[in-house]
């Protein structure tokens, strides 16, 4: 094979500088060239005199902003394809080992130096003058050939040692640390974690203009790491930076791209796609792997998700090749999403071989029979939670939708990392025990369930076709036609199971069955003055207020649906 040729990387110097750091971690084999100033740097890329550059764009002691801006305005060509993050240690350097800070009258250092110390100059240091350099080379040079006795240097120590300065104080800005990016050629392919930075135009004025560009991300789940604003120096308008999770080739990111630029901009080219690069995790993180028995609808909905946040997710089921045996020895956290009429047994299958440390979350439907097996048949060093998700497998994202989460005693960190995960994707969460979960399940879920189809057995019996449906729909009629639409649309077995759900559900439909029937009484005995007294009555439990909020929210559905009735 021809050998490749040695990448040349440019980068800030001095040699051994911290952005030389930077550029050896990047590609340790590659050649490094050093440039005085990000001018000459950027122009050597451009040039193609060098293949990669390496330059800082943030600092944790400097805080962020005008870098993306300033720089991007002055990057023509290539694409921004990796980071590279160091920690900063800064310390203070004397010409002479004899020489005491408090002797000091004048300080030197490059200009971020400063700004990264500035706490530590005006706390130690309140009155003396600084001297911000560009080339720290020259002017040590030049300090020292008129003697400099009581001038101090702020910079790394391995630099001040290497200019033969002796350390007076270390560690000057504590929890200093610099983000480089790396620019190249060619835009950086997907790796499943990434992350996309875009610059937009200067933009025109508009009333929640903002707003509704960062909307675009949000409806479609797309989480932003980092947003900046500016106005452009020349001519006073806003420019905003925007980093957000996902890669340019994601049909959601792609999706939000074109509508900011055709709908909410309205202007080709409006946004400018500084590059994609693998994300910069900064959080803490206990999951580094998950491992799903079930290999449906709703695994795979979640799975996709997860594997974007940057764990390992294995998926198992009854005919993987890979047996949920083995992936369980090998994850942090077992997912178990299988049909809720199963899942009891499947936990029995698979609890016992769950090591302590680890965790099990259960995804499904129905909370007290299935934690009741999960406690019992795990060791109890194993996490149990369990989470139910108000929405199907054709969501786009989990943005504002309901998440039902059943903590038990033996829910710890990686449920609560599960957690951050709902959280972060905007889920609404609530939080219930597993009783009321399944109670409230049957409101939710198993009552509307069986009107659903009770009622579309009803339309059969009577031979009642949809279009004498459709033309005889009222306003209060729509509701359950809507259900029972949606629930004839989809997976029949999702449908099938929420029926067949045990515990507190079933009372419900009970119940109501019940109350069917005592209401059908009262109108076949024309008993109207009770029936009014019972609406009334019901009115009170439901409160004006509760009435009010949904009365209002179906005068919205009205508008947007009345033309169809
Ligand atoms: N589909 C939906 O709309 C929602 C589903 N859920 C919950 O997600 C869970 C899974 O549902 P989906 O993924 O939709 O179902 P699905 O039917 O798409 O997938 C179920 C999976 O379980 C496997 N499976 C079936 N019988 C099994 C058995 N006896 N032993 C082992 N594995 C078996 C199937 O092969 C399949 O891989 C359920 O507990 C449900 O309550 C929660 C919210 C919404
Ligand atoms: O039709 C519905 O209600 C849905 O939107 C999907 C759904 C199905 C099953 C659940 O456990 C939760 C939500």
């Amino acid at each position: 094979m021809p050998e490749q040729p040695q990448m040349i990387i440019g980068t800030l110097g001095p040699s051994h500088s911290h952005a030389w750091q930077a550029a050896a971690l990047h590609d340790p084999a590659a050649e490094l060239k050093a440039f005085p100033h990000t001018n000459g740097l950027l122009a050597a890329f451009a040039a193609g005199a060098i293949d990669r550059a390496v330059l800082p764009v943030y600092n944790t002691r400097e805080g962020s902003g005008t870098q993306y801006f300033g720089l991007f305005s002055q990057i023509k060509a290539g694409w921004w394809i990796d980071n590279v993050v160091l920690p900063v240690s800064l310390s203070l350097g004397v010409f002479t080992p004899s020489t005491q800070p408090e002797e000091l009258k004048t300080l030197l250092g490059r200009r971020a130096v400063f700004r990264q110390c500035e706490e530590y100059i005006s706390r130690t240091f309140p009155d003396i003058a600084l001297t911000s350099v560009a080339d720290l080379d020259l002017a040590l040079a030049r300090v020292r050939a008129q003697g400099a006795h009581s001038c101090g240097v702020i910079d790394t120590a391995e630099m001040l040692l290497a200019y033969g300065l002796h350390i007076a104080e270390r560690e000057v800005a504590p929890h200093s640390r610099t983000r480089y990016a790396v620019l190249g050629r060619k835009l950086a392919r997907p790796t499943g974690y990434d992350s996309t930075a875009l610059l937009t135009k200067p933009l025109d004025d508009r009333v929640g203009l903002l707003v509704d560009i960062l909307g675009e991300f949000a409806r479609r789940g797309i989480n932003i790491l980092d947003m900046s604003s500016e106005n452009d120096p020349q001519t006073q308008k806003l420019q905003i930076y925007v980093e957000a999770e996902g890669h340019i080739e994601d049909e959601a990111m792609a999706g939000a791209i074109a509508q900011i630029e055709e709908r909410i901009v309205g202007q080709k080219h409006s946004l400018r796609l500084l590059g994609c690069f693998p994300r910069v995790d900064m959080r803490p993180k206990h999951i580094r792997s998950v491992g799903f028995i079930g290999t449906g609808d709703m695994s795979a909905w979640f799975a996709e998700r997860l594997e974007n946040e940057g764990y390992r997710v294995f998926m198992t089921g009854r005919n993987t090749e890979l047996r949920p045996e083995q992936m369980i020895a090998e994850v942090d956290v077992v997912l178990v999403c299988v049909p809720i009429s199963v899942t009891a047994d499947t936990v029995r299958q698979y609890g016992p071989l769950i090591a302590d440390g680890k965790a099990l979350i259960l995804l499904a439907g129905e909370a007290d029979s299935t934690i009741s097996t999960a406690l019992e048949c795990t060791s109890k060093g194993v996490e149990v939670m369990l989470v139910h998700n108000l929405w199907g497998p054709a969501a786009a994202a989990m943005k504002d939708k309901n998440a039902v989460v059943v903590r038990t005693r033996r829910s710890g960190k990686f449920s609560s990392e599960f957690e951050a995960f709902l959280y972060k994707h905007g889920a609404s969460i609530h939080y219930d025990s597993a009783l009321r979960h399944d109670l409230l399940m049957g409101i939710g879920q198993k009552l509307p369930t069986a009107v659903s189809v009770a009622l579309a057995m009803t339309l059969a019996e009577n031979q009642i076709t949809a279009d004498e449906i459709a033309g005889h729909c009222t306003l209060t009629s729509l509701y359950p036609i809507l259900a029972m639409a949606r629930a004839h649309s989809q997976n029949p077995r999702t449908y099938a199971e929420i029926l067949s759900m045990r515990g507190e559900s079933g009372k419900i439909v009970r119940d109501f069955a019940l109350n069917l029937e005592r209401v059908m009484a009262m109108g076949d005995k024309a008993k109207i003055q009770e029936l009014c007294g019972l609406i009334e009555q019901n009115r009170k439990h439901l409160t004006e207020r509760f009435l009010q909020n949904r009365m209002d929210q179906a005068k919205a559905v009205d508008k947007v649906l009345g033309a169809m009735i």
